[in-house]
């Protein structure tokens, strides 16, 4: 049996001399799974996805291990995980174009010369499809949509060729048609490409979407794991239940409600 991609044992992380925002946390992700993190604000959900990709700040004391069984070696951040953030802004240098910024990660991980890793850059963009990629690497991340920066910066993430894509809220900064848009480019790309996907998210439907597994954070715990459409059929933690309730009093659109409420109508 093929060993998994993933597997977090026993994590521990707490920020200088303060209280752990993590513990006990144990998780095995095989190749090609895909996870989503959920919880609510503050129970540990963006430092799980920094630990597992390794971009913990300095001060954060961690405990615990995380390995990458089929990688074989210790992952390099950048070119076996990738990481996508909520703010595009945050990731994307304002005055470097966008060219220049693909091919910089293409060039730290895979070599080659300048010219090829633009080239590369290019065709990047097209995966993310943003229109004529190649006219455009040359732009500035200001001059495009805050969709199109969010592409530009999925680009960026994938151009090291990483087996797993970890994103923080990738879609939460966008309006809603925007992420829509995002969320289908996604779920696309890790498809055709056969990545691992761990997804940190607050929302519930997207969740269920583009994940088959869920994992429940709350208190720096994970309370609850398992399949997505089990888990949120049958939700076996308190918190989860809670978590579900309050999802659906917010995202469950008005009109559905009051239909709902409404004494049915007579047919025919
Ligand atoms: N760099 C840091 N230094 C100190 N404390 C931090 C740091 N990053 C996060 N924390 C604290 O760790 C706890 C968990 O934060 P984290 O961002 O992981 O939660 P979260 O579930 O992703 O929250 P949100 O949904 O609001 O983004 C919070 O109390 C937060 O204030």
């Amino acid at each position: 049996m093929a060993e998994p991609i993933l597997v977090v044992h026993g994590l521990a992380v707490a920020y200088g001399a303060g209280e752990p925002v993590l513990s006990g946390v144990d998780l095995v992700l095989d190749a090609g799974e895909r996870l989503a993190i959920i919880g609510e604000s503050g129970s540990g959900k963006s430092t799980l996805a920094l630990a597992v990709a390794g971009l913990l700040p300095r001060e954060a004391g961690v405990a615990g291990r995380i390995v990458f069984p089929a990688l074989g070696r210790p992952p390099r951040p950048g070119r076996d995980t990738g990481m996508l953030f909520q703010d595009p802004n945050g990731s994307l240098d304002p005055v470097m174009t966008v060219g220049e910024q693909i091919a910089e990660v293409v060039l730290a991980h895979h070599g080659g010369g300048h010219a090829a890793a633009l080239a590369r850059a290019a065709e990047l963009l097209d995966q993310v499809r943003i229109p004529g990629g190649r006219e455009r690497l040359g732009r500035f991340p200001h001059q495009f949509s805050g969709g199109q920066r969010q592409r530009i910066a999925l680009a960026a993430a994938l151009a090291g060729d990483p087996a797993i894509l970890i994103a923080d809220e990738p879609t939460s900064a966008l309006d809603s048609v925007v992420q829509r848009h995002v969320a289908d480019l996604l779920d696309a790309l890790v498809r055709e490409r056969g990545l691992t996907l761990v997804f940190v998210t607050h929302d519930i439907a997207l969740a269920s979407e583009l994940a088959g597994r869920i994992a429940v954070l709350h208190r720096g715990r994970l309370v609850e794991q398992g399949r997505t459409a089990e888990v949120l059929a049958a939700p076996a933690h308190p918190h989860t239940r809670a978590l579900l309730a309050a999802h659906i009093g917010l995202d469950t659109p008005r009109r559905a409600r009051l239909a709902a409420a409404a004494p049915e109508a007579p047919h025919g």
